[in-house]
């Protein structure tokens, strides 16, 4: 038996290591307009959409970009970001990923992924899982995106399962603070230290242990 009645997953970065390509991807970009990119900046830009992500690397250029030049350059690093996850199989789930979800399955509990990723669905098609969820918002029709909790409403909203009972699960700190100020429960997957706003962090899926939530 489980407290909750929902659980709410993040995609990249809990359920596979897209986070890597998106990196990758980013520092690509960043590094074409001088701005200098390691992995300590890339973790301020997990769970930040696409602009956002953009708008903060460019902060740190010398120069100023016409919206225009900003849209181009958003496009440049989606298409690289794109041939990097073209490839990608169910072989790419991360350990525990299928066992979560059908942990909470099992459970009785409703399954949402919660992803500002406009890339979402090719990336579950790609992993063979997207029949495993209840509800999967679509990040164009989200007005903001995380640390806001919108998209963590909207999805509770279509389980028709109120916020306080969902339990959300997320890699970024932007993705932890959006559900919490949804007034879910929060569990998050990696560095404890990073994720202090958590419930509990665990190191990855196979790690994922419902009962004890
Ligand atoms: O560019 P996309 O595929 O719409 O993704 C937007 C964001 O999606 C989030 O899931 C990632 O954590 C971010 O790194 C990424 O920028
Ligand atoms: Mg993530």
């Amino acid at each position: 038996m489980s407290r909750f009645k929902a659980v709410i997953f993040d995609l990249d970065g809990v359920i596979t290591d897209t986070a890597r390509y998106h990196y990758l991807a980013w520092k690509r970009l960043a590094e074409t307009q001088g701005v200098h990119f390691d992995e300590a900046f890339n973790e301020h830009l997990k769970g930040i959409d696409r602009m956002g992500s953009l708008e903060l690397i460019l902060a740190s250029s010398q120069r100023s970009y016409s919206q225009e030049e900003k849209l181009a350059l958003a496009d440049e690093k989606n298409e690289h970001y794109k041939e990097l996850i073209v490839t990608m199989s169910p072989g790419d789930l991360l350990p525990g990923a299928v066992r979560a979800l059908d942990t909470c399955r099992t459970a009785g509990l409703k399954i949402g992924l919660a992803s500002v990723s406009r890339n979402a669905f090719t990336v579950l098609d790609r992993l063979g899982i997207r029949g495993k969820f209840d509800y999967v918002v679509d990040a164009a029709t989200i007005a903001k995106g995380k640390p806001d909790p919108e998209i963590f409403l909207k999805a509770a909203r279509e389980l028709d399962v109120p916020p306080a009972e969902c339990l959300g699960v997320e890699d970024a700190v932007a993705g932890v603070a959006a559900i919490k100020s949804a007034g879910m429960w929060a569990l998050g997957i990696g560095d404890p230290q990073t994720l202090e706003q958590a419930d509990a962090v665990i190191p990855g899926l196979a790690q994922f242990d419902l009962a004890s939530y």
